[in-house]
């Protein structure tokens, strides 16, 4: 079995993109700037939104963190994004989700221009992912996609099973591992045996939320194994697969922390930088 190190693949692709930043301003183009805009004060966001800024100022891109309080009207946030979405300095722009109840993130994720969509999200963005036409993709697939990419995984033909099917990683995992030409199994919370489903994986992404959901025992030997998930147990941070067994037969496995989380700052800034040379194209 072999680990797959996420932090040091992130770190690898944030080496790279800095080089590519210091030779765009070389080339007399303005830093990529990202704006981040975080509502309310919940702790975890506050920690994600912190390590995206910090992750931004390392590669030389431009910085706008935007925190608004908890009681900030649904009105007031769509006035900050429309704003941002004029703002020349700004090349992407990043919602974090989930906002307070009563504000619809996926709704005011809308207001951004397609163009500035760093997080991949509307709908916009997501047609032109399941077209297979250019545009920007949710990051946290990209990362899956990303780590497998530098394992040389052939994904051809091979039976991907995704568990999860959210907008935010789940559905777009999976278009991008058929766009790779795997055969794509989407399971989520009405499958019926998933642990038959996930024994038939050659590659198998966990997406749930749901800490150790998928057992040692369903993974196939020799697959490879893509945990996304996030989950507080007992204090400490832990992902949707039972990794202790599940690494006895995975031939490739991601550990939480990390896998895929490193993975999906590198990609924000991955795309940050595309967005801002597409903005400059036009
Ligand atoms: N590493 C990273 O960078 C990131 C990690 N995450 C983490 O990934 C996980 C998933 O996030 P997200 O997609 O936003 O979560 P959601 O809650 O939006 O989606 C969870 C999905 O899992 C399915 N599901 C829930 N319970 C079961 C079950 N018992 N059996 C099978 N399927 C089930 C749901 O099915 P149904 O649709 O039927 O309800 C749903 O499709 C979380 O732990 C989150 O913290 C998220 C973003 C980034
Ligand atoms: N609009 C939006 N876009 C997101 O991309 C988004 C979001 N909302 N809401 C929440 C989820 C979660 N998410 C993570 C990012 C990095 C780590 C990460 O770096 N994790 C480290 C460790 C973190 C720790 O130790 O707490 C690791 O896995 O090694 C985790 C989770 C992005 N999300």
């Amino acid at each position: 079995m072999t680990l797959i190190d996420g932090k040091a693949i992130a770190q690898e692709v944030r080496n790279e993109i800095r080089d590519e930043v210091a030779e765009w301003v070389a080339a007399g183009n303005e830093a990529p700037g990202l704006a981040t805009v975080l509502v309310g004060d919940d702790p975890a966001s506050a920690v994600y939104v912190g390590g995206k800024q910090k992750a931004c100022a390392e590669v030389g891109m431009r910085g706008f963190d935007h925190r608004l309080a908890a009681d900030t009207s649904e009105a007031e946030v769509r006035a900050l994004l429309h704003q941002l979405n004029a703002d020349p300095a700004v090349s992407g722009i990043l919602l974090q989700l989930p906002p307070p109840p009563h504000i619809d993130g996926p709704k005011l994720t809308e207001e951004i221009a397609p163009g500035k969509d760093v997080d991949g999200l509307t709908p916009i963005s997501t047609g032109l992912l399941h077209k297979n036409l250019p545009g920007l993709r949710p990051c946290t697939p990209l990362g899956c996609m990303e780590l497998l990419k530098r394992h040389d995984v052939d994904l051809s033909g091979a039976e991907a099973v995704v568990v999860g099917r959210s907008d935010l990683v789940g559905k777009p995992i999976s278009a991008l591992l058929l766009q790779a030409n795997a055969t794509v199994t989407t399971a989520h919370s009405r499958t019926k045996d998933l642990a038959e489903v996930c024994r038939r994986a050659d590659v198998l992404v966990a997406a749930v939320g749901v800490a150790h959901l998928i057992k040692g025992d369903w993974v196939k030997e020799g697959a490879v194994v893509i945990d996304v998930g996030m989950n507080r147990l007992d204090g400490k941070l832990t992902g949707d697969v039972e990794f202790e067994a599940a690494a006895e037969r995975a031939r490739l496995i991601t550990p939480v922390p990390g896998g895929v989380g490193p993975m999906t700052i590198a990609m924000l800034l991955r795309n940050t930088l595309q967005a801002a040379k597409a903005a400059a194209a036009v």
